[in-house]
Formats: C-alpha cells, structure tokens, sequence
C-alpha cells in the first residue's frame, strides 16, 4: 500500500505545497472520470465524480522538470486563496503518474463560451453582476499579493445562476516574484513560445495588456486590463478586434487582418483598442469610461481593484418604466421620480460622500487668512451695509447646488453657496472652483474666498473680488511652498494644483461677477441667456498674446492650445505655481442691475458647459420644477447622458419668487 493510500495528506509529493483545507493526495481510487468537457493549451479538463460528487478535474500537461515546477507553483497560490468569486478547488492529487486538480463543476462553463458559442446574452444587470464578481475576486487576490495574468473569458466559469467565478491560474504569479525581468516569467511556462501555444497565443494575446506584449514590467495592474477587455466584450457580446460574435468567424477575422504581430504592435504602439460598448445602447455612461481607465496604455493610470470595486457598486441599471412615470402628469407631486430611481441619480449622490484629500487645507485657509490690501481702499457706504432706498429693486432668492464627480475618479471642483454674507440679508455669494492637478487649490479657494470678501467691507465690491481672487492666490502658493518644503522629495516637485474659479457676488439689486478661467455665469433675462464670463482658455486670442507678452509659452498640443510646460488649457486659475505669473488669479469682472426681468442664474464648472450651451442650460431650467438644487442635478445629469466626462458643480439662484408645484411646459 503506497504512501497516497493511507489516509489523505495535505502536503504534495515534494513537500513544498500544503493546504489546511485542501486534500493534496486524493488517491486514484476516490475519484472517476466520467467525460472530457475542454482540451485547454496546457490542459485537459474533465468531468468526473470524486466521492460521489460532480466535479471538474483539470489534468495538466506535464512534459518537462518546468512544467512540474510550474505545477507546484500554482499549487502553492491555490491552496492559499479562497473566496466566492474564485474558482473552487475541492481537492488536488499533486503525487505521480496522475497530477489533477479537482474543482467545484461550473455547470455554465466558460464565459466565452457562453457568449460566442451559446449565444448568451445576458442583461446588463448579469453584466454588471459579473463585473462586480470578477473585479471582487481579483482586488482579493491582488491584496494577498497575487497577479492572475490570464484574465479572459475563457478563465471565467458561470455557476447554474450565472454567478462569476475566476479560474484558471496557470499563469498567476506572487507579486513579489513579478520584479524579475519579464521575459523570465514567461519562459516559467516552458513553453516554446514564451508560455504559449500558437492556437492559444491569439485567444490570450487579445487580453494582453501592451506592457506585457512588449515584455516590459508588469504588475498586478495587467489584471486591470485584462479586466476592461474582458467586461467590453460582455457588453458588446463582441470577440476584441473583430465585428464577429461567435469565436469561429472571429479567428478567421482576427487572423485576416492582422497577424499576430501586427496586432501586438498595434495594440503597444498605436494604442488600439477594441470597439467601446456605446453609452448610446444602454450602456451606463460610467462604466464605458471605466472600461477606458482599464485599457489604458499607461499602467499606472488604470484604476485599481479597490476603486473599480468602488465605482461598479455605485451603478444601478435605469429601470426601464422611469421614463413613463416622468411623462405621467399625475406624478406632479412626486418631482424627483425622474431621478430617484435612475442610475446617474445614484451615481451623483454617492459621489457627493467622496473623502477629501489628507491635508486640510480648508482648515489652513480659515485661520491663516490675513487680507493685506483692506486698508488700501475704501468705500462708503459699505456693501456690506444694506441700502435705506426702498425704492430699489429687490429679488427674491432661492437657490441650490449640486456638484457630482461624474465619470472621473475623483473630485476636484468645489464650491459654496452663502445667503446672507456675514449676516447682511442683502448680500449673498455664490463661487465654483474646478481644480486641476489635484484638487488642493479648489478646496482652499471656496473657503478662502469667501473669507476674504466677508472681511473686505472696506472696499467696493468689484476691488473686493479682486483681491479675494488675488490674496487667495498668493497665500494658496505660500502655503503650497511650505507644504511642499515638509514634503521632502516625495513628489512635491511636481505638485502644482491649481483651479479655476467663478464668483458671483450679489448686493441689494446690484450682481458682480469675477471669473478666472472656463468656469461659467449665465444670467437669464426675460427667457434670453446672458453670459456674464468670458471662458479663459488658450483657444482665446487674447488670452494667448496676453500670455506671450506675460513671458509665457503658448502651443498646439494634441488637441488644442495649451500652456507651458504642464500644457495647461485654462488661462487663468488660483495657484499653478508653475505657470505664474502668467497664468495669472486676476479675474475678469462683469457687473448689472437686475430687474424684475431677471429669471436666475447659474454658475457652473466646464464640465457642464462642455456639453450643454447657454441657450440649452436656459431650455433645460424653464422645463423643469422650480427647486434650484433639482434644477441644479437635472443639468448635471443632463450634462452627464450627453456624455460629459469631467466633474460637475452646478449652483442654480433664482432671482424671482417661484413656486415649486410650477412646471412649466
Ligand atoms: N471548474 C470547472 N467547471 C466547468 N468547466 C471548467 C472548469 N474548469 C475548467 N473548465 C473548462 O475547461 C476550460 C479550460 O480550463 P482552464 O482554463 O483551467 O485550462 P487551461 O488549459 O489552463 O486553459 P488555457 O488554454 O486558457 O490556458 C475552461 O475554459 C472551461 O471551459
Ligand atoms: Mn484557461
Ligand atoms: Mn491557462
């Protein structure tokens, strides 16, 4: 009676791997195959009985001392990992002449499969159910430090609900052994082509990210985009590169058009990418531009485990019967149904909750702030001070905001709404701040800011908001310099936050509009948009000489007009250390009376501009309830399905008394 016979050891033949919950030495007599179910590259998996239960034995291809020591390798990772998403193993027998790996049987078998062979075609709440599954499972593995490297479809088994589970890990790899020159990786296979067989290379090659395509180093972010690949062709049932659904024809496509090296350089080099599920069918606009931070070329811009896991949670599929309970005149009441149950909707609030940065800049603001210029000016009566004259015309007040992050990873826009600056019932502010290269400067501005102009009673309202743009500026950069002194090395050189930054000021009758960069004021005056701002950007001629003539440097770069050497596009910001002083914080003012036919304003960041004209923003308001922070989130959503892709931060104010059971149609 053999070793393997006496009871069932958890160690293998050679010792190295062991398991607690794994039997690692079933013996030949506990088992059966019943019949083949695939012939993989370096494998044949069965169906068979162990101990009376379905199961699918994988019996790898072992001919070389390499493959045996590949054998081992993954012994190793499987024994250690378990988790739902993860293919089960039940039980390994790692003891010659029959090496098998036994697994829970996955009665949907493959995703591949399942989509180009049995024409699955699952909804996209099983879409999305399966994304989150896979990308569950790979941020558990990349956290006990483990890389699959041969995310695919074929590697995803689908239980009797369709439920994920990742398997195949023929190519995983600890992370700690991925520092080793890549090459080496793969010749771990032993196989002549680096891993692959012919047959197989172009099945996985479509998965490849171009770091290892072009044996370059690779990380736990290769799973990323072997990821969006995989999640892209779930959408759009389409096989990668090709417009064929089913593998057959796809092969025959694939191999027509491109060789295997063609692709490979296309793909590395060209940046080619297969064809997006299109927003346009369905698709939630969120995770088509998930799926592109997955695929980037540039590894350390894909998104991580962590933050996919994050951002699918946040999707919830549009039911499809919103749309008739919005047409319904009989939901009057019930305003936000449009929004409540829609996808977007959960989306925005949920990134209303996004953590903030370490550094409380906010905090510094506040208790550093120190106006040098108050004693300079000064006026009287102040601003500040309401007017006696009851003659003047007043408007009646309300307002809202609602600022999302949209399909970005983070927030960077800010903003604040203040009814009543420092306790005078005639003066409200209202500031959005878009930050860029972090989002430091615009938290620092929307605290600032309005700090300085409720100190600065002494100065007329238009040198107010120029000093407040000014200061804000000049102690933002300070405090930067001394951050970045404590910092010491770790990347502070290259730290240069900045935002642009609007701010509407309103005295009495009397409305003052600052602006510094692409953020945007639109008053509506008797059903016309009137824009209050100019958009400084470089695509503006004026802004480009003013620049040159500032000593700055001004170029075409990609798309558009960019500045310096961070090829900033905006013109004028807060902080942007970099660039001053010719990116300069001076803002453009604008100033008017209102009267009776002043509607409301809004004030947002570009990324609702971006998608949406003064005149549509106007349409848009007049056709929806008049609640300004609804207002406010039925812009930004309609910025977002017209397919915006920057943070959103809309303020609505109106200026007349509205009700808010009027609709007005
Ligand atoms: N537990 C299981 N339940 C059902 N089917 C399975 C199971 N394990 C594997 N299969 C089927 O066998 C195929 C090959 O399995 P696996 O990917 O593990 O082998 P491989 O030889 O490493 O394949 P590859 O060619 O991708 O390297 C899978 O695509 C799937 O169709
Ligand atoms: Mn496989
Ligand atoms: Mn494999």
């Amino acid at each position: 009676m053999g070793k393997e016979e006496e009871g069932m050891p958890n160690t293998c033949v050679r010792g190295c791997c062991s398991s607690t919950h794994i039997p690692l030495a079933i013996p030949k007599t506990h088992f059966n195959i019943t019949k083949e179910i695939a012939r993989g590259a370096e494998s044949v998996v069965y169906e068979a009985r162990l101990e009376g239960k379905l199961v699918a034995a994988k019996k790898p291809k072992l001919s070389t001392s390499a493959d045996l020591d590949r054998f081992h390798e993954e012994l190793q990772i499987l024994s250690k990992v378990e988790h739902p998403n993860v293919a089960t193993l039940v039980g390994v027998r790692a003891y010659p002449p029959d090496y098998f790996f036994f697994y829970h049987l996955y009665e949907n078998g493959n995703l591949g499969d399942a989509l180009h062979e049995a024409d699955w075609r699952p909804t996209l709440q099983q879409i999305l159910t399966i994304a989150i599954q896979l990308a569950k499972a790979l941020q558990y593995l990349h956290k006990e430090g483990i890389v699959h490297r041969d995310v695919k479809p074929a590697n995803i088994l689908l239980d009797s609900n369709w439920g994920a589970h990742l398997g195949d890990f023929g190519l995983a790899i600890r992370a700690v052994d991925l520092k080793k020159p890549s090459e080496q990786n793969w010749k771990s296979t032993g196989k002549p082509t680096g891993g692959f067989h012919k047959k197989n290379m172009v099945g996985t090659l479509l998965y490849m990210a171009p770091e290892i395509l072009r044996k370059d180093v690779q990380s736990e972010k290769s799973d990323v985009y072997g990821f969006g690949i995989t999640i892209n062709e779930l959408l759009t049932g389409v096989v990668p590169y090709t417009d064929r659904k089913t593998a057959a024809q796809a092969h025959t496509v694939l191999e027509m058009n491109y060789s295997e090296q063609q692709l490979s350089a296309a793909v590395t080099s060209q940046g080619l990418r297969p064809v997006l599920a299109d927003p346009e069918s369905g698709v939630p606009p969120v995770l088509a531009s998930l799926i592109q931070q997955c695929w980037e070329g540039d590894a350390s811009l894909r998104p991580s485990f962590d933050k996919i896991v994050e951002t699918l949670d946040a999707i919830i599929i549009p039911q499809p019967h919103v749309k008739t309970l919005l047409n319904n005149h009989e939901q009057q009441q019930t305003v936000p149904v449009d929004l409540q149950n829609n996808a977007l909707d959960a989306i925005l609030s949920y990134n209303l909750q996004q953590k903030r940065t370490e550094v409380n800049w906010a905090a510094r603001a506040a208790k550093d702030w120190e106006p040098t210029s108050t004693q300079l000016f000064s006026v009287s009566p102040s601003w500040l001070t309401p007017s006696m004259d009851n003659s003047v015309y007043c408007p009646t007040l309300s307002m809202g905001s609602f600022a999302t992050k949209g399909a970005r990873q983070t927030m960077e826009d800010t903003h604040f709404v203040i009814f009543q600056l420092g306790g005078a019932d005639h003066v409200s502010v209202f500031g959005v701040f878009d930050g860029h290269r972090g989002p430091e400067a615009a938290e620092f501005a929307a605290l600032a800011i309005p700090s300085f102009l409720s100190k600065s009673a002494a100065l007329s309202p238009q040198e107010a908001l120029m000093a407040a743009f000014t200061e804000t500026d000049i102690v933002f950069r300070r405090e930067l310099e001394m951050q970045r002194s404590q910092k010491k090395g770790t990347s502070g050189a290259q730290w240069h936050p900045g935002c642009t930054a609007t701010t509407a000021l309103l005295t009495g009758n009397k409305l003052f509009v600052a602006n510094a960069g692409d953020c945007r004021t639109v008053l509506c005056r008797n059903g016309k948009a009137i824009q209050l701002s100019k958009d400084h950007t470089a695509s503006c001629i004026e802004e480009r000489e003013r620049i040159i003539s500032a000593g700055g440097h001004v170029s075409w770069q990609v798309d558009t007009w960019r500045v310096g050497a961070a090829a900033l596009e905006v013109t004028r910001s807060i902080g942007d250390d970099d660039l001053k002083p010719f990116v300069t914080a001076e803002p453009e003012l604008q100033e008017c009376v209102l009267s009776a036919d002043d509607e409301f304003l809004v004030i947002a960041s570009d990324g609702l501009w971006e998608k949406l004209t003064n005149n549509d923003v106007v349409a848009l308001v007049k056709d929806t309830v008049k609640e300004p922070s609804m207002v406010s989130k039925r812009l930004a959503t309609e910025s977002v399905e017209r397919g915006s892709r920057d943070n959103i931060t809309v303020i609505v104010v109106f200026l007349t008394p509205v009700s808010t059971v009027e609709r007005v149609y």
